[in-house]
């Protein structure tokens, strides 16, 4: 049965970095079965954020709860895919190597490795070795390794970077596609661009939230129907300027 409890759920995130504080006590639900769009300028927290959700960050306060359980909870290995920035795959291996390996590893099956092949649109080079992939190849082969196993949430850092417009506009299709069947997505991205393409949006800026809602909701509360415009809106309200 599905449940309707939020996949995660952070309450009071403080977490510093080389000293100094980076999240300053962050609160937020994703409900489940959301794409969430994680948007905000280089350096306002994205990737320590995600490194939380993931469990692998060290944090100074606050909890953070994925799928029912705390962050980082060995139970979320198989439940939770990961793809960083840096692709995190073999250049000496082939994609269905990699993906068998990766695979082996979470007791994935054979099957799961051209499931997840498919899936990212690399079946024509699966027996190709990763390290001559183009770009937009590479990082769909560390995407599917986030595939693997059937994860309930799928954690993506930027992972269109790069990408030509057609095959973002692939991946986003895929992202929804996994949404639709009950999958939870958070998706970090620096092109405010992205954003419309999201069921919900969490802007962040300086560790702190700016905004989360909806991107119609934002659009409707700031007056601007360009959400790069609406964020710049949003800045400017909370310094006390006019937009
Ligand atoms: N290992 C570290 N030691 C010290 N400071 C760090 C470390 N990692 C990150 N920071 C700092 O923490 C802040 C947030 O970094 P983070 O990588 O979370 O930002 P981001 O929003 O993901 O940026 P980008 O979009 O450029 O990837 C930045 O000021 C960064 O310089």
């Amino acid at each position: 049965m599905m449940s309707s409890a939020p996949a995660v759920s952070v309450r009071g995130l403080r977490v510093d970095r080389g000293g100094r504080p980076v999240l300053r006590g962050l609160d937020f639900d994703v409900p489940r079965g959301a794409v969430l769009g994680l948007l905000g300028p280089s350096g306002c927290g994205k990737t320590t954020l995600i490194r939380s959700i993931v469990g692998v960050q060290m944090v100074r306060g606050g909890t953070v709860t994925v799928l029912g359980r705390p962050a980082g909870d060995p139970e979320l290995r198989r439940l939770v895919g990961y793809a960083t920035q840096q692709p995190a795959v073999y250049t000496d291996l082939t994609v269905a190597e990699n993906l068998r390996y990766f695979g082996s590893v979470l007791g994935a099956s054979r099957h799961d490795a051209d499931r997840v092949i498919a899936q990212v649109g690399l079946a024509d080079q699966r027996g190709q070795l990763v390290g001559t992939l183009s770009g937009g190849q590479l990082s769909r082969a560390s995407l599917a390794v986030a595939l693997l196993g059937g994860p309930e949430l799928v954690v993506l850092d930027e992972p269109t970077v790069g990408l030509d417009p057609l095959l973002r506009q692939e991946l986003w299709g895929l992202f929804h596609e996994l949404a639709a069947g009950g999958v939870t997505l958070i998706v970090s991205s620096h092109v405010m661009d992205e954003a419309s393409r999201c069921d919900r949006l969490l802007l962040m800026r300086e560790g702190d939230i700016l905004a989360d809602a909806a991107p119609a909701a934002l659009r409707a509360r700031t007056g601007r129907q360009d959400l790069e415009q609406a964020f710049l809106h949003l800045i400017s309200e909370r310094e006390g300027a006019p937009a």
